[in-house]
Order: C-alpha cells, then structure tokens, then sequence
C-alpha cells in the first residue's frame, strides 16, 4: 500500500455564477521516502492539492488516505491531531512566530503531543541539528537571514517526525544561491531522515531536485515522470491520456 492513495480527488470552488474545479478526479498514489514535486501554471490547483494531502482542505468528492487513514472521514479535531503526528508543512514565507525564538518556534509543534519537556527538549535539540542552527537557538526571527528562516521552518516541520513533509515554493522568496542550500538541505531531509516529500515548485531547477516530477493542468496530472530511467530521459508513468 501507498503512504499516499489519492482516488478521483475533485475539488470546486464557486466564485459568483462560476464554479471551477481545479482538481478533477486526480488519482496518485506517492509510495513511503519518495521526493515528489509539483509543477503546472498559475491557478491549477497545486497548493489546493498540497493542502487535501495535508489535510487542511477537504475535498467535495474523492478519497485521500494517507498512512492507512482516510482523511476525508475524520472530524475537525482528528484531523487535527493527525496532522500533528503526521505532517509536516514549510510555507514559502516560513511563518514563523516573531516573539518566539527558533528553539521556541521549533518546539511549538510538540506543545500538541503527550511529550515530557525532556523529550521536547531532545527533539528540538536533534531537529536544531539537522538544519545547521543549533548556535541560533536563541535567536528570534529579525535576527535571522531568510535561508536561516527557512531552515527554522524546515527544523519545524520535522521535529516531530512526520511521515510526509509538505513543502509550498519553499525557495519561492530566497536568493538563488540560498535557494541552493535549501534544496541541499530538502533532499537530505528525504535521504537521510527518510521524510517523505511533496514539494509544489515554479522553478523547474527546483524541481529537478525531486526524483519524480508530476506536472498538473487543467485540473488533471498531465505528466508524471521519475528520473533516472537508462536513457536519461525520464520514465513517464502515467500512459493514459488526459
Ligand atoms: N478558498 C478558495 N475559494 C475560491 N477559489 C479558490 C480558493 N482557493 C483556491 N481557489 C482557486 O482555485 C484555483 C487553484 O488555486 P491554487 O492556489 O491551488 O493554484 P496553484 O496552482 O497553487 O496556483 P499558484 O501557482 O498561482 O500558487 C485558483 O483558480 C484559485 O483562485
């Protein structure tokens, strides 16, 4: 089994008169430690997609289980609490909490979680490491440049140790070269901890950071394809038109 099973996930939105239906029967299955990006143009349901899998927008028709739960089932408050055991989320703009430090901001998380301060502590400690920061742990975020800010909500988003990370444009608002450092740090997350990844980009050199590329239009998964097949080009895995 898949840790993410998507079956026929459709999504409408009304605006006015109109009603659009960025996701349109979507079917996806991400197996456990894949690094999965998404790309497509403006408005095609990306973040809409990053968000049914996190749990934070439900879909109007469709299933979505991840790790053996079927999102779609659960109340408010479950979901709730599967998120915090299950996921992991790093925004374009870190969102972290201004009047908190990066240890505080990175233990925040665990506040929701039946853990001793000791076991608190010694997660943040491990997460602090992950990202290079443990010598910033009692900085606030004013303090801190954008990379390092990324790297808080990265610590964040793995410090209670999800079974998949959702990233929206992570590097979406750094500097080419701290861009670089953050996709080092993405892949080594999925590598070395084993996260699973779901990663929406616009930057296609991004994107090449993820092993499988899926590329959404019109409501629907236009490509997906794994790199790395022997001619270099690519697997496609989707064969049925769309
Ligand atoms: N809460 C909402 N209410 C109404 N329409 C919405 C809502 N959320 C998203 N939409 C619409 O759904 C479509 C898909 O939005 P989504 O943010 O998923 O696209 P995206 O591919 O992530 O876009 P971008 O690349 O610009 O971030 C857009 O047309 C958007 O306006």
């Amino acid at each position: 089994m898949a840790l993410v099973e998507i079956r026929n996930l459709t999504k409408r939105f009304q605006s006015g008169e109109e009603t659009i239906s960025p996701l349109d029967g979507i079917d996806l299955d991400i197996e456990a430690e894949e690094f999965v990006s998404l790309m497509g143009p403006s408005g095609t349901g990306k973040s809409t997609l990053l968000n049914a899998v996190a749990g934070i927008d439900r879909p109007n028709e469709g299933s979505i289980i991840v790790n053996g739960t079927d999102l779609t089932k659960l109340s408010r408050a479950k979901l709730a609490d599967w998120r915090s055991e299950n996921l992991g989320y790093i925004f374009q703009t870190h969102n972290l909490v201004p009047v908190l430090t990066t240890y505080e901001n990175i233990e925040l998380p665990l506040l929701l979680l039946p853990l001793s301060a000791k076991q608190r502590q010694q997660r943040v400690e491990i997460a602090l490491e992950a990202v290079g920061l443990t010598d910033r742990a009692g900085h606030y975020p004013r303090q801190m440049s954008g990379g390092q800010e990324q790297r808080v909500g990265i610590a964040r988003a793995i410090v209670a140790g999800p079974k998949i990370v959702v990233a929206d444009e992570p590097t979406g608002s750094l500097d080419i070269s701290t861009s670089e450092q953050i996709q080092d740090l993405l892949q080594r997350i999925n590598n070395e901890l084993a996260i699973t990844m779901l990663m929406v980009t616009h930057d296609p050199d991004v994107a090449a950071i993820a092993k499988r590329q899926i590329r959404l239009e019109n409501g629907k998964i236009a490509s997906d394809t794994v790199q790395g097949s022997q001619n270099g080009s690519g697997k496609n895995l989707r064969t049925q038109p769309v």
